[in-house]
């Protein structure tokens, strides 16, 4: 595999209580790129982002087939605590830890994957996660603030840091912007852009604009398939699929 490719994907089926949702899917993720997945509500989009980091494990009625292989070691055959610190996950809504504080958000994860062996390392590595999450500013007065007091939208830079906090290979976002105001999108857009240098983005959005303004590669889904990937740019001006063309242009 070339070491370009981060995460490669080959044959993915997804069956939720027997229904096929996800139809055979195959991707390759270069190394360092936001790479976005787009598609209309329900075409499966979600499903592919639970099965890399498998969190479909503890359901019983999901049946996941194919193979998922990041930086070439295969994801289903790993321990699945060393894979919750390769691959870092931001969800749609907000979820931090309500009740602790900013900071220990932030700490848990490496405290608990034993990253760091002082305090102030610790310290050091929470406020690299906050300011990479363009959220240290804000915070850095109050770090002992309950992060159920936050904004939404500095609740989701909080999870960012949470995540980007145990240094992963791979960030993936499930819509992290869907329930924030268009101010807090752009300044997570900005983000996502800014952590591209250090991480590998793969991020789901049911908003083409949104991935035509951040992405480095796109990749179409339509009911459990890919039905184009590659560059954005090309995606988005010279689409090959019909269907794409009408994504594109909000017809479908
Ligand atoms: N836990 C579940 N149990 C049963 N069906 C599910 C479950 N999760 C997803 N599905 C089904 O799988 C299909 C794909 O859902 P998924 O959430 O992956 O789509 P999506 O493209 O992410 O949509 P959206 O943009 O609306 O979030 C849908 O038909 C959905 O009903």
């Amino acid at each position: 595999m070339s070491s370009d490719i981060i995460l490669k994907i080959e044959k993915l089926k997804v069956k939720i209580s027997g229904k096929e949702i996800l139809k055979g899917i195959d991707l390759e993720v270069p190394r360092g790129s936001i790479f976005a997945i787009m598609g209309p509500s329900g075409s499966g989009k979600s499903t592919l982002l639970r099965a890399i980091n498998r969190l479909w494990d503890l359901y019983p009625d999901v049946e996941v087939e194919g193979k998922i292989l990041l930086e070439g070691r295969d994801v289903y055959q790993m321990d699945p605590h060393e894979l919750r610190k390769m691959v870092g996950m931001v969800f749609q809504r907000p979820n931090p830890f309500p009740h602790m504080s900013i900071f220990d958000n932030v700490a848990i994860g490496p405290k608990m994957h034993k990253m760091v062996k002082s305090k102030e390392e610790l310290e050091r590595l929470v406020e690299w996660s906050l300011k990479r999450a363009y959220l240290w500013d804000e915070v850095k007065d109050d770090l002992k603030r309950k992060a159920g007091r936050l904004s939404g939208g500095q609740q989701q830079r909080l999870c960012i840091a949470r995540a980007i906090a145990l240094k992963p290979k791979v960030l993936l976002m499930d819509e992290p912007t869907s329930a924030l105001d268009v101010v807090s999108t752009k300044r997570i857009e900005e983000n996502i852009v800014e952590l591209k240098k250090e991480f590998t983005v793969l991020i789901v959005t049911h908003n083409p604009q949104q991935a035509a303004r951040i992405s480095d590669y796109v990749a179409f889904i339509y009911d459990g398939k890919v039905v184009e990937v590659g560059p954005t740019s090309e995606i988005f001006t010279r689409p090959k699929h019909e269907l794409t063309e009408k994504y594109v242009l909000g017809k479908v």
